[in-house]
């Protein structure tokens, strides 16, 4: 039997852990505040994070790293990405032994843009890790939590250990695919948040179907350039960790991200709308890492760019959108694309 630990007790965390305690792993879960270890322990419940979910007996909550890590294979890392070096720091002190590293956050580093990978490549050093794979995907927690059917996909350069991971995860309710761009599977999942808050304050603004079918597909067309410009495989972007998840953040009522664009199409001031919701919403400090990578690659973005304006310098939503749809005229599909194509086939 495989000890995990998960670092991390929130939805995402949580959600995981049932999935990895239903395939009959030992799940030990990092929590920092006591009384939420004693409510999944004694309760079996994480009430302020998935209400109305019994977790199985199997999952154990610790709150040091110590005991999570202890006798662990796998180390699976479910906090905000804003969260991750600081905790990687104070966890790497406790790891002794060399476990492969699952990540599931969807976000870049603030103040360094850098992607989950690249923060636990600088910060566990190659002794205490054995590898490093991403997990991402059209996945709710709240779904995943309730053995909703779910598909999602795990990424590593190595494709030997992406498929390791797939067998720990893989079960009825929640089915997983390999792929072994892991660069593309980060970027895709961190930059679709962007695209469902501006899909969210689209809705909150009273714009319809043909508005967010528009932004859905012209940021997946932006998040691809940024990507391909990246290094990433074109083909990821149409895979569960570009279009899938897209298409899910942008559509779901689950989707935090969405909440938030449509709470501020509604008039709602951000810092008001992030106080209020309680769990994190990547998809703004992402706007602005996106903004600036694209910048400083020269990348046209520009729903991230009139985003990063709402979002960031007070400029209205109506007029983002106004000036999105008066942009001078263009081919829908881009040369530089199909050159980039033609690299991979
Ligand atoms: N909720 C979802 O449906 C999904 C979330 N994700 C991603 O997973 C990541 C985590 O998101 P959620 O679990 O939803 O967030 P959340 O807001 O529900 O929970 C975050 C948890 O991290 C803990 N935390 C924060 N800072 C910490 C630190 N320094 N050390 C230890 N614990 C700390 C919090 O106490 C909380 O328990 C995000 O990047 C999100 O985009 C990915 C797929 C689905
Ligand atoms: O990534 C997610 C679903 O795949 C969760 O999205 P939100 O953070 O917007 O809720």
């Amino acid at each position: 039997m495989s000890k995990v630990a998960v670092i991390g007790a929130g939805s995402w965390g949580t959600a995981l852990s049932i999935v990895l305690a239903d395939n009959g792993c030992e799940v030990a879960i990092y929590a920092r505040r006591q009384e939420q270890v004693d409510e999944i322990n004694h309760q079996h419940t994480n009430h302020r994070y998935l209400p109305d979910i019994t977790l199985p007996a199997n999952i154990v909550a610790y709150p040091s790293y110590r005991q999570v890590l202890e006798g662990a294979q796998y180390v699976l890392i479910a906090l905000p990405t804003a969260a991750i070096r600081t905790a990687l720091r104070e966890m790497v002190k406790e790891l002794d032994h060399c476990p492969l590293l699952i990540h599931s956050s969807k976000g870049l580093e603030p103040d360094t843009y850098k992607r989950v990978s690249e923060m636990i490549a600088e910060e566990v050093p190659e002794s205490k890790r054995r590898g490093i794979v991403v997990l991402s995907g059209p996945s709710h927690a709240e779904e995943v939590s309730r053995r909703s059917p779910t598909t999602v996909v795990v990424a590593a350069p190595e494709l030997k250990q992406a498929e390791e991971v797939q067998d720990l995860f893989i079960n009825q309710h929640f089915r997983v695919y390999t792929n072994t761009d892991m660069l593309g599977v980060e970027i895709g999942g961190a930059l679709k948040n962007i695209i469902a808050l501006g899909a969210g304050l689209s809705d909150g603004l009273g714009y319809g179907d043909n508005a967010k079918a528009a932004l859905m597909t012209r940021g997946l067309t932006e998040i691809a350039r940024l990507g391909v410009q990246m290094g990433a495989h074109p083909l990821t972007f149409a895979g569960l960790a570009g279009v899938g998840d897209l298409i899910v953040t942008c559509t779901s009522r689950h989707s935090r991200n969405w909440r938030c664009g449509y709470a501020i199409g509604q008039g709602k001031p951000l810092n008001e709308v992030l106080q209020s919701m309680g769990m994190v919403v990547e998809g703004v400090r992402t706007t602005k890492a996106a903004y600036q990578i694209a910048q400083d690659k020269k990348v046209e973005m520009p729903i991230t760019k009139e985003l990063y304006h709402v979002l960031f310098e007070g400029k209205s939503p109506r007029q983002a959108v106004d000036d999105l749809m008066g942009r001078g005229r263009t081919h829908e599909m881009e040369s530089r694309f199909f050159d980039d194509f033609n690299r991979y086939f």
